[in-house]
């Protein structure tokens, strides 16, 4: 017998949980979703199985409810599927960024036949929807789970294994501290990603060539100001108050660092960005960064020209060394760019360093 295992939610994060737990063949995908289209491209593509514009039809059959819906949405789907009569034990999980509201519903299901664990993939993109999904998505992620106070671990065990085909890692927090991470590591830079734009916005009236002038630094900084507005807005109002506290300490720190600038305190300032550096660089030692992880990287000096790309892959793949991830940074008309290469481990960097060296490619393990 199949584990049928329903997936509410067919975007971004629903479509690449449902791509990636198609992969084991012990597992049967019902798809419900508001947008028909996106049912319609999740059957094509054979992500799900069988789809369900219906709630309770397609939650009466399902063992495991994954809601990958927006937040709010989320919630009132909780509530939906609380109503419904069942014949079997159900768990039902999320994916939603923020735990502590959803967890407060979750404990006041009255439903014997449910159990609720919370769920968050923390791997993402500034993308949205089912042609964004990606089978390898939460690829060595963390994934954070947030049982009820009365969940079994084997309930928990049991939802792990019908997520084992992401490959991510598998956590348990409790709701309030995970909120309390996300609102600093994840949450709070978008806020910030997004008002960095409004005030290169607000200079290109000064300055029209501005825009021109945004270059890697920019970019990097500013990608995540690319997502979708609603679920971020979402996302902030579940977890405003620890967003309010964050936004206040950093008004504070602007202001010490404001008082560095017009001193001209050059030995603060030097300490300042100096700590910074040692403990973002530190990040890439840590083996929990997100998904298909990019701590064992390479990055080579490549100049704009056909098979300039294709030269160093051929290299690496002459030697067995197996590229996870690749990408171009900034490359622009007749100048050298860069390509970040990421492999599997530590050998495999020190290896793919000393080939590329050693074959006149001008190559740095430091960004
Ligand atoms: N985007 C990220 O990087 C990221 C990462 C981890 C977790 N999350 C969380 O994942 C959830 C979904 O985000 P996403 O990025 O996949 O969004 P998305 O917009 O790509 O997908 C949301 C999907 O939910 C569907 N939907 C909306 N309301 C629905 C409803 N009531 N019933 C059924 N389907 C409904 C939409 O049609 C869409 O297909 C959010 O709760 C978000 O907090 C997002
Ligand atoms: O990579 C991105 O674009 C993301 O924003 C992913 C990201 C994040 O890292 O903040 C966003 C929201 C999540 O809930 C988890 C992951």
């Amino acid at each position: 017998m199949k584990r049928k295992i329903l997936v509410a939610g067919l975007g971004l994060i629903g479509g690449s949980l449902a791509k990636a737990m198609q992969q084991e063949d012990e597992n049967y995908l019902i798809g419900y979703d508001l947008n028909e289209e996106t049912l319609q491209i999740a059957l094509n593509e054979k992500i799900i199985d069988e789809s369900y514009t219906d709630l309770e039809e397609a939650a009466k059959g399902a063992e495991i409810i994954i809601l990958a819906a927006p937040i709010s949405e989320t919630i009132k789907l909780m509530k939906q599927i609380d109503q419904i009569v069942f014949d079997h034990d159900v768990i039902i999980s999320d994916v939603s960024s923020v735990k502590g509201s959803i967890l407060k519903v979750a404990n006041e299901l009255t439903n014997k036949r449910i159990t609720f664990i919370g769920g968050h993939p923390m791997a993402g993109s500034h993308k949205a929807g089912i042609y964004a999904a990606r089978e390898h998505l939460f690829e060595n992620a963390i994934y954070v789970l947030t049982p009820t106070n009365s969940c079994s671990n084997e309930k928990v065990d049991e939802l792990k294994k019908a997520l084992q085909p992401t490959k991510s890692n598998f956590i348990i927090l409790q709701p309030e501290e995970h909120d309390e991470m996300t609102s600093v590591i994840s949450h709070f830079p978008h806020l910030i990603a997004s008002s960095l734009v409004h005030q290169a916005r607000k200079w290109e009236q000064v300055h029209h060539y501005l825009p021109e002038l945004a270059a890697g630094g920019f970019r990097d900084i500013t990608r995540i100001a690319s997502s979708n507005p609603k679920m971020w807005q979402d996302i902030f109002a579940h977890n405003g108050n620890k967003m309010s506290r964050l936004l206040q300490d950093w008004i504070n720190e602007m202001v010490t660092l404001k008082e560095f600038l017009d001193k001209n305190s050059k030995e603060e300032m030097i300490s300042y960005l100096d700590q910074a550096k040692k403990y973002r660089d530190g990040l890439g030692e840590k083996k929990t960064r997100g998904a298909l992880p990019s701590f064992y990287d390479i990055y080579v000096d490549i100049k704009d020209q056909p098979g300039a790309i294709a030269s160093v892959v051929q290299l690496l793949a002459t030697e067995n060394i197996s590229i996870r991830n690749i990408r171009i940074l900034e490359i622009r008309d007749n100048i050298h760019g860069a390509l970040r290469l990421s492999v599997l481990n530590q050998a495999d960097q020190q290896k793919a360093f000393a080939l590329l060296q050693n074959n006149h490619f001008d190559v740095t393990i430091e960004p």
